[in-house]
């Protein structure tokens, strides 16, 4: 057997080599994991002999996550393992154009196959398969290898919607029958929220990258669980305490570093992780989530696809929100590792106004821009939002480049977990109810009132808003509104965290209003479902809203929105009308427009009229709205039209 040892570094700055000994062998990529590639007499089989593949199980193959930062380093563990264990050939998996989609471990001796090999990567005409407790489950008729990156993920990391979602719609495609992987980071913040991450195991495999002027090392962890690959990227500056993005003092100054390293691993994932004994492959999809994971299109299109690789991959940008762009200096561009030509795709000029001083040229580099640039196809999470982010009032200075790719532009509006949010199952509540037998749903609400210390007045309607204190949220609209709303005989109870302004102002409000209203500073999961089980009304005048979840939540809840009409906000609410269907009335809340504290009150106060003078009514919208469907499976299928649509079209920039 002929062999051939390729050095061990994946470098961001020169990524491809080319093998130096006599005989044809066409570029192969440098990667380290202490691995001995070989030719092989048999079709393009590689050995490789590394600590992970000799587990290969499901369940992380290998390490148990006490060899990070050992004094003598992953290296020395897998020389060690070399003496002692054979290894296996790692066989490549190609389709008809020659693509490599993936690998399969073979044994030494070359007859004994020790897992099934990959199949191709769409395989057509799976219907419906059967689960383990026999229940038939709807199937895609084309199945996909979706690799998600972002920069948070349900229950692992969550500080909003983002982790809700990529904690759910990956499972929703697991389900039906995609092979789904979520590469995030593993933070560890030194509270009680690092267990979440203690059934992902190391997987012994680290990869080095060059960029930000060194060599960075980053290991990965994995966890099967629900039919999902979760991947956890770990690296020291993922080990802080705060939350992903920054702590007491604000954001973090290296969150460009943090989420170019997410990228990097992210790409190389695919390829050289053998999940349950073989990769993904170059054939997969990445769906990258906001300007976290934007560098990862601008990746596949400047560093791999100019080798051959990943020519028969797309990506799918799925923007949760666009106010956050991912923005620095210009001077940090040669930080990431880019080729100089590739400048132009995330370049970025701020606009005259937007400059500090008279010597500011305004440039910069945004990560979101370059993505926007080089992903095949753009979703947002609602079609309202996906017009909204292509004017100008919606846009944030991307509007015009939106617009200019509109042709692969969509809006899927997110699903909800509904087996997390499920009042009639739900654990952190007080009483279960459901569209049949609303009864449970008052003593949500004096539970809830007793919880916080609100008199207990099952019939005053009680109002909730639940949020980030953000400038997005409408918290300044709910502040300036806040003792007219009071004037009324309402409760109204908020819970969130952010501004520290907003924070001491609703704890301020506690004092002033005892006995009508509770301000909750901080982010607690529990107690969001006892505010939304217990409240009547649930407060949304966001100045614009991608999607919203708390609405969808509350409906299924059958706490009735009164919400700015905005992008996915509009699209999910649909106003009241009690004159409509012969007088038994439609809809499931308020829209109210313009975003003015006026209109915003005349909304509520209808809402809190009708609850009080209208009981058949206010049953019928809490009935109406607890009855819609916001599954993800709903959502997962139109996923997978844009799936298609993406492979239909060859990559964007190849
Ligand atoms: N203090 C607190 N305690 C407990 N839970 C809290 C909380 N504050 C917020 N949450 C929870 O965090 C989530 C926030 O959901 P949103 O849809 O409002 O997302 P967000 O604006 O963060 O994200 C962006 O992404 C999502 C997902 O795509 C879009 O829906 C949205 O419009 C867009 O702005 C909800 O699950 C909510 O219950």
């Amino acid at each position: 057997m002929e062999s051939l040892q390729v050095t061990r570094l994946l470098s961001c700055k020169s990524f491809i080599h080319t093998a130096k000994v006599g005989y044809n062998f066409r570029p192969v990529r440098q990667v380290r994991f202490g691995c001995l590639w070989k030719k092989t007499n048999k079709n393009d089989c590689l050995m490789i002999r590394s600590s992970f593949v000799n587990g290969g199980d499901r369940e992380g193959g290998g390490g148990d996550g006490s060899d990070v930062g050992s004094p003598e380093g992953p290296a020395a563990v897998e020389d060690e393992r070399e003496e002692k264990e054979p290894g296996f050939l790692l066989g490549a998996e190609k389709d008809g154009s020659g693509s490599v989609i993936g690998f399969h471990l073979i044994h030494p001796s070359g007859d004994d196959e020790v897992v099934e090999s990959i199949k191709d990567i769409a395989s057509y005409g799976v219907e419906k398969s059967e689960d383990i407790e026999g229940e038939k489950k709807a199937q895609a008729d084309v199945c996909y290898n979706v690799v998600f990156v972002t920069s948070e993920a349900a229950p692992y990391s969550k500080t909003g919607g983002l982790g809700d979602v990529c904690g759910s719609l990956p499972v929703a495609l697991g389900a039906r029958g995609h092979r789904v992987m979520v590469v995030s980071p593993r933070y560890l913040n030194g509270t009680a929220a690092d267990k979440n991450f203690s059934n992902a195991k190391n997987l012994g495999s680290r990869i080095k990258i060059y960029c930000f002027g060194g060599e960075q090392e980053v290991a990965f962890f994995h966890e099967y669980r629900e039919g999902v690959d979760w991947v956890f990227v770990d690296h020291p500056s993922y080990h802080r305490p705060g939350n992903p993005y920054g702590d007491s003092n604000g954001a973090f100054g290296d969150n460009q570093f943090r989420y170019a390293l997410l990228c990097y691993a992210a790409c190389e994932a695919p390829l050289v992780l053998p999940l349950g004994g073989f990769t993904y492959g170059e054939k997969c999809l990445f769906l990258v989530n906001d300007w976290h994971a934007g560098l990862v299109p601008v990746f596949l299109a400047a560093k791999y696809r100019p080798y051959g690789v990943y020519k028969d991959a797309r990506s799918i940008l799925v923007i949760h929100n666009l106010s956050h762009q991912g923005v620095e200096p210009a001077t940090t561009y040669e930080n990431l590792g880019l080729p100089t030509q590739w400048y132009g795709a995330l370049e970025w000029v701020f606009p005259n106004w937007a400059r500090a001083h008279a010597l500011d040229t305004g440039e910069a580099v945004n990560v979101l821009k370059g993505a926007i640039v080089t992903a095949d196809r753009i979703l947002t999470v609602s079609k309202g939002y996906s017009w909204e982010i292509t004017t100008i009032e919606g846009g944030y200075g991307l509007d015009e480049l939106l617009s200019s790719r509109k042709s692969v532009l969509n809006g899927i509006t997110n699903g909800i977990d509904v087996t997390e949010w499920d009042p009639s199952s739900d654990e952190h509540i007080a009483s279960h109810y459901s569209a049949d037998d609303l009864s449970g749903k008052v003593q949500c609400k004096i539970a809830l009132q007793k919880e916080l210390g609100l008199p207990v007045r099952p019939d005053c309607p009680l109002i909730g808003f639940i949020g980030r204190l953000d400038y997005q949220k409408g918290i300044d609209l709910i502040r300036s509104a806040m003792p007219e709303i009071l004037q009324d005989d309402v409760q109204f109870v908020m819970l969130g965290s952010g501004d520290t302004q907003y924070e001491n102002w609703m704890r301020a409000m506690e004092v002033i209003y005892r006995d009508k209203y509770r301000g909750w500073v901080g982010f607690n999961v529990p107690i969001s479902h006892r505010i939304t089980a217990g409240c009547d009304i649930l407060l949304m005048p966001s100045r614009f809203e991608p999607c919203g979840l708390n609405q969808l939540y509350a409906m299924r809840y059958g706490t009735v929105p009164v919400v700015h009409a905005t992008g996915g906000l509009r699209d999910t609410v649909e106003n009241f009308n009690p004159y409509a269907q012969g007088g038994s009335g439609e809809g499931t809340g308020w829209t109210f427009s313009p975003l003015s504290k006026e209109s915003m009150l005349i909304a509520l106060r209808i809402a809190t009229s009708t609850y009080r003078e209208h009981k058949s009514s206010w049953e019928g919208l809490m009935r109406r709205g607890m009855e819609k469907d916001y599954t993800w499976e709903n959502a997962a299928k139109q996923y997978e039209q844009v799936f298609k649509w993406a492979f239909v079209d060859p990559p964007y920039i190849s």
